[in-house]
């Protein structure tokens, strides 16, 4: 079974061309999601996250207070950093665990992650799709998506890869810009990724 990862910048579209994968019956990990599970879910993350950030990191029902993690973690890169090191760990185990579990199920596996390259978690797939869009349109999208402002994904964005080191990186691009089809693109990958997987023996 072959590992492709996927990602993109914020607001690169990665999430919406995944959901195109998944119409195809493709098996996809959301990294993202993994980490929110595991940040509420894992003792010792929890513990390690309310040592280091304090324990407003929780609501008092336990569900994780996104919006005080983020003031702190995307204005100091120090403190991401810190972040990082404790949430990576868990995702990459989640992920190896997931996959297993997925071995007879598909001839291939996705793996969605914001932070694939800079994480070096692109080095548990075979293979590496980056999803990209010009910069105005990834930050209009995110502004509306979150209703946030253009300085808040700007502070995020700031922390992530440009589109130019993640290129070097990766084996496959999506372009997502507004006169270009994703759902094409979808399709020719999917075929090149069955003819990957009978061609070889993962
Ligand atoms: C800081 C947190 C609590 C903020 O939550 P919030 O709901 O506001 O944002 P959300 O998680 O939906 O992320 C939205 C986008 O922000 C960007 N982003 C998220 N985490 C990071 C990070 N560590 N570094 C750079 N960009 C990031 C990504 O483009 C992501 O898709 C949250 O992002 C988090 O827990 N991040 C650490 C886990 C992580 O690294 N996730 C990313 C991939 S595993
Ligand atoms: N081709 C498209 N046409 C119209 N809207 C789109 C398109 N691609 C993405 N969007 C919209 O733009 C927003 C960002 O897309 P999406 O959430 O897929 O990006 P992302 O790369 O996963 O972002 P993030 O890194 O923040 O998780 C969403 O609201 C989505 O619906």
């Amino acid at each position: 079974m072959l590992k492709i990862g996927i990602t993109g910048g914020i607001g690169s579209g990665k999430t919406t061309v995944c959901k195109v994968f998944e119409t195809l019956g493709v098996p996809i990990f959301y990294a993202d999601i993994a980490a929110k599970l595991a940040m509420t879910s894992d003792p010792v993350l929890v513990e390690g996250i309310k040592k280091t950030f304090g324990t407003e990191s929780y609501h008092p029902d336990g569900t994780l207070n996104n919006k005080y993690i983020a003031a702190i973690v995307f204005h100091q890169k120090a403190e991401l950093d810190k972040l990082n090191a404790l949430v990576h760990p868990a995702v990459f185990k989640a992920f190896e665990n997931w996959a297993a579990t997925k071995v007879y199920a598909a001839p291939y596996v996705l793996k969605e992650a914001a932070l694939l390259f800079e994480s070096g978690s692109y080095k548990q797939c075979d293979k590496n799709i980056l999803v990209t869009a010009p910069l105005k349109l990834r930050l209009a999208r995110v502004m509306k998506r979150d209703q946030v402002s253009e300085a808040e994904v700007m502070a995020r964005m700031d922390k992530q890869f440009t589109d130019g080191q993640k290129s070097k990186m990766a084996n496959y691009f999506i372009s997502n810009s507004l006169s270009d089809s994703i759902i094409l693109q979808v399709l020719n990958l999917h075929q090149q990724f069955l003819a990957l997987s009978a061609s070889t023996n993962l």
